[in-house]
Order: C-alpha cells, then structure tokens, then sequence
C-alpha cells in the first residue's frame, strides 16, 4: 500500500516541525489551508500554536465545519497542545467563547501548566508507544481537567491527564514534534494506515 497522505493545518502555529516528523515516520505530508486540500487528505494534524487563533482562522478560511464533519465521519486528527484545546467538546472558561472541532469527551484547560516562562520538559509514559518514555516538551501548555467514558487516558503528568484518545481522535499537551523522536507520529501514521484498510479505530 501506498504511504498515507497526512495534512497539518497550516493556518498558524509549528506546521513545518509536523511536516517534518510525519514525513520521518513514512507519511507523505503537506499543508492544509483549504476545504479542497482538506478532503484530499487520509489523516490530519493540528500543530501547537494559539488555539484562540487557530480557531478564528478556520472560522475564516471556511475550514470549522468541514473539520467537524471529517473527524465525524472517522479520519484520524491528531492535535498537540492548542490542537489538543481545538480537539475538546469543551474548554474549561466558558467566558472564552472559543470555538473548537471537537471529537474527544474532554475538558481541556488552557495554559494550565503556566506560563511561557514555565515552559519545561519532562519524561511522560504514553501508552501505545513502546520502549523508553517519552520526551515532553510543554510550553504554556493545556492539561486535561476531565474524560467522559469514552476516552481513554494515554497519560499523566504530576497528576493530571497530558494524552488522550477518542476513537480516530488523539491529542497530547506537549510538542513530540520538537524533539527528533518520532514514536508518537509512528502511533498516528499507525491509526492512519488502520483507517485506510478500513479499520474502525
Ligand atoms: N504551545 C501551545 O500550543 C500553547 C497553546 C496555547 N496556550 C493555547 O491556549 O492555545
């Protein structure tokens, strides 16, 4: 089988860290700023950035519904930190008024862990990824405040939720795109090739 063709929506945020990571774990990657480039896609990532941003720009470019209906409808997207906050039913301020894609039963808390200054790195377990744990790069990141049943808890870090998936749906708080380990790409690309045998995932 040919490589899965994996997009990152490229309407702000760490695009080319994403294209980069995919591409070393055998997906052939580009940019995704379209509806049109949208359904060309068997797999999309949503990068780190500015979630309040992201949002207003898919609104924008015509892109929200359209990822609505693709996460529906079963592609895998996967989110790493403001795409993880893009990938909750629900954002912990409701003052924010921030509108998200969803598809994880999840309350997600922005910058939970601080801010930019108390960005940090620590080693985080993830389950479905094998061998060492993982490096975790968390730079104003989000923590998971709570799952509904239907989620499954991939980690934790000093006690609270850091990685979660749903189904076609996965998200971590911290940036395995800026690290050089390509393990929890390997995992998405995985869930993306399951996805085109026609696998429910
Ligand atoms: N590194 C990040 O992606 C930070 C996320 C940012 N704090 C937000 O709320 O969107």
């Amino acid at each position: 089988m040919t490589a899965p063709v994996i997009g990152v929506l490229a309407l702000q945020g760490d695009v080319r860290e994403h294209l980069t990571a995919l591409a070393a774990a055998d997906a052939v990657a580009g940019p995704v700023r379209r509806p049109e480039e949208l359904a060309e896609v068997d797999g999309l990532v949503i990068p780190g950035g500015e979630s309040t941003t992201i949002s207003k720009l898919a609104v924008l470019f015509g892109l929200m519904e359209p990822l609505r209906a693709r996460v529906r409808a079963g592609m895998p997207v996967y989110g790493t930190c403001a795409g993880m906050i893009m990938l909750a039913d629900k954002i912990h301020d409701p003052r924010s008024g921030q509108e998200t894609v969803g598809g994880i039963d999840m309350i997600v808390r922005r910058n939970a862990f601080g801010r930019q200054n108390e960005s940090f790195e620590a080693a985080v377990d993830v389950r479905g990824v094998p061998g060492e744990p993982v490096e975790g790069v968390f730079i104003r990141a989000p923590w998971v405040e709570s799952v509904g049943a239907s989620a499954e808890v991939l980690a934790e870090h000093g006690g609270h939720i850091v990685a979660v998936r749903q189904g076609n749906a996965l998200a971590t708080s911290f940036h395995p795109e800026l690290t050089g380990d390509h393990r929890v790409h390997r995992l998405f690309t995985d869930m993306v090739r399951a996805y085109r045998r026609g696998e429910s995932l």
